[in-house]
Parts: structure tokens; sequence; C-alpha cells
């Protein structure tokens, strides 16, 4: 089947890689030395879905009409990404695989005649140097949207061929449940240090169970119904939020133990390694926005997002200590 991957990055070069593998006709767009070394080499994937050079077709934009597409671009340049290969895209199924509230939104706006797909990356994957990616931790994509047509369950066929698959009713919620495990991404971006080394921290895990907590409480007020995912559930995360600070630190470290031991910088810090604009907005930003429109407030995650923005002007990673005076004391 002919299939375009939109951003060939972490995500999205790990998927091109793994329909390549599977035998599909794929197309990828890229940027600068990426869609060079993709284009001179192909694309490298490893870890833990195995080792496989891709020699895929790349270009900046799409070429030829694909018959699903896949959209893995960072939030802030998916309307972009979308808009640029709008014309190729028109009436088939396109997967936006994408953290944050969002993905479906922005899609259903530029694209209005295309059948939209949500989809929500439960494996971490670095996207190490030009078209080269790895699989630090397993894990399914889920997909969904609020009327659960027949463009999801033909995504899910084809997708869940070459890759852990599952389909949720309520992507609302799971983009919520999603986020909540997001919270992982911010301390590392503002530390330079790897998700599993800034929950091993003391101060920092506090720092995030509190950031974890501030955001269920918020999609409690937005009126949320947190969907299973991860090992998490609507009422294990209405739980979390209502327990004593102490006891809650108990869910960073069983994110700890899910992600193994191969280092995983999370999406943000990678950006912020590659000297590029954080997608921060759209994760803690999020649940600050929320708040708001809730009526009430997220002290932490604002906080949070003010240092990532603090990190990517500056190039200058915190310490923990440093994280802990300028997060407002709860
Ligand atoms: N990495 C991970 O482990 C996980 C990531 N996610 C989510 O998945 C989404 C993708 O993340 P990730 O793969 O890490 O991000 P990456 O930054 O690694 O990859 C995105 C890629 O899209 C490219 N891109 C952006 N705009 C365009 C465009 N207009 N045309 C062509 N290429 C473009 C970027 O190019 P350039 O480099 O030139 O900007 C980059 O290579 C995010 O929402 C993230 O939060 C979810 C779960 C896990
Ligand atoms: C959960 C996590 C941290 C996995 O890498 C992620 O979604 C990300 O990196 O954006």
């Amino acid at each position: 089947m002919r299939i375009a991957v939109i951003g060939a990055g972490a995500v999205g070069g790990t998927i091109a890689a793994l329909l390549d593998r599977g035998g599909h006709d794929v197309e990828v767009t890229a940027r600068g030395d990426n869609l060079e070394a993709i284009r001179a080499n192909g694309l490298a994937l490893s870890g833990a879905w195995g080792d496989h050079v891709a020699r895929v077709e790349a270009n900046e934009r799409l070429t030829r009409a694909p018959q699903l597409a896949v959209v893995a671009t960072k939030a802030l340049d998916a309307a972009s990404a979308l808009r640029d290969n709008a014309e190729w895209l028109r009436g088939i199924p396109v997967v936006v695989v994408q953290n944050g509230l969002h993905a479906v939104t922005t899609a259903r706006r530029v694209l209005r005649h295309s059948d939209i797909v949500g989809g929500l990356a439960l494996f971490a994957a670095s996207y190490l140097s030009p078209a080269v990616v790895a699989v630090t931790t397993d894990g399914s994509t889920c997909l969904g949207n609020e009327r659960n047509g027949l463009e999801v369950r033909y995504a899910a066929d084809v997708l869940g061929a070459v890759m852990p698959v599952t389909t949720t009713l309520n992507f609302a919620g799971a983009q919520w449940s999603k986020l909540i495990v997001n919270q992982i991404n911010a301390l590392p971006a503002i530390t330079g240090l790897s998700a599993q080394d800034t929950i091993a921290d003391r101060s920092l895990r506090r720092v995030l169970t509190r950031s974890m907590r501030e955001a269920v409480r918020v999609g409690i007020a937005s009126d949320i119904r947190f969907a299973k995912l991860q090992g998490l559930s609507n009422g294990a995360l209405r739980l979390f939020g209502a327990l004593p600070l102490w006891i809650g630190q108990v869910l960073p470290l069983v994110m700890k133990w899910r992600m193994g031991s191969t280092p995983n910088p999370g999406s943000t810090l990678q950006s912020i390694r590659r000297g590029q604009k954080t997608e921060i907005d759209y994760l803690n930003g999020a649940i600050a926005d929320a708040a708001l429109a809730a009526g009430t407030s997220a002290p932490v995650n604002a906080a949070l997002v003010a240092l990532v923005h603090e990190v990517e002007g500056t190039g200058v990673f915190l310490t923990p200590e440093q994280v802990v005076a300028r997060i407002p004391a709860g």
C-alpha cells in the first residue's frame, strides 16, 4: 500500500521504517540534514523493535497521493506540515500521532475533506542523528477519534500489522491520560537529565508528582473521564489526585520502571538538544490553559512551562536545586 509519513523524526521515522519493513511503499517528508541523510543512507531503525534500514522515497513535500497518511511532527509544526501537503491528503484517512490535546482538531481545521484519526504513541523513540532513530521503550500506539468510525478500523488494521496498535472509544480521555504521563517531559528538558534520572532524584520526583496531581485535578475540573492507558484508569488517576503527595510518588516510580533502563530523554529534551523550539505549550501549557478555562489555576504547570522556555532561550540546564527554588511552594 502507498503510505505517507509526514515528519520523519523519532516517532515518524520509526513508523516509516516499520511500514517499509512490512512491505509498504512509503514516502516520507523531512527537512534539511535529515532529508539529505535519508536520501543518501536510508532511515536506520534500531532498538526494541529490531534493526532495519528503510530505503524510502524522501521529499520535503509529498509528491504523490498515498492511500493512508501518518503525520508525526511536533504539535507546533502540525498545521503548517498539513497545509504544505493538503493537496495529496484530500479524501484519505490521516492519522496524527501527537501528544497534547489538539491533534485531531488542528488536522480537521486544515483538512476539511479527510478522515482524521488521532494517535498516541505509547512507545518511546529517540532521533539520534539525521536519519537514525531508536526505540528505547516498547509500547503500543492508541488510535481513535470521537466517532470511532471506519477510518479508525482501517488505520488500526494497516498499522497494526507492523506495530502494536490499540483503539479507544474515549480518545479525548486518552489524550488527557497521556498528558498526565507527559508531565515527565518538562523536567528532563529543564535539567538535561533522562526521564529515569529525573524520577530517581527525590526533589525532582516530588515536583513531578505535584505537577501530575495538579494536571489530574485540572482534568477533573474540566469534566474529563480519563481513559485506560498504560496501566492508568479514570479511577486510579482520580485516586492519585486525592492521595497525599508522599504516596502519590509511587506513580512516577512505576513510570520509571515501565521505561526500562535505556535512558529516555523524552521528546521535549530532544528538541532542546537540537536547539529547536519545544512543544511545551501543548503539554504543561495545555494544562495551564485548561485550568484557566475551568476557572482554576495550575501554578506548577505554568512554572514548568516558563522554565522550559527559559532553557530554550539560554541553552543552559538548571540543577535540581535551582528547579525546586523556582517552583511555587505547595
Ligand atoms: N519521541 C517519543 O518518544 C515520543 C513522541 N511523542 C509525540 O510524537 C510527536 C512527534 O514527536 P517526535 O517524533 O519525538 O518529534 P521529532 O522532532 O523527533 O520529529 C518530528 C519531525 O518532523 C519534522 N517536521 C516538522 N515539520 C515538518 C514539515 N513541515 N515537513 C517535513 N518534516 C517536518 C521535523 O523536522 P525538523 O527536525 O527539521 O524540525 C522532525 O524531524 C510529538 O507530538 C511528541 O510529543 C509521543 C510519544 C513518544
Ligand atoms: C512518555 C514519553 C516521555 C515517552 O518518551 C513521551 O511521550 C515523549 O517523549 O513525548
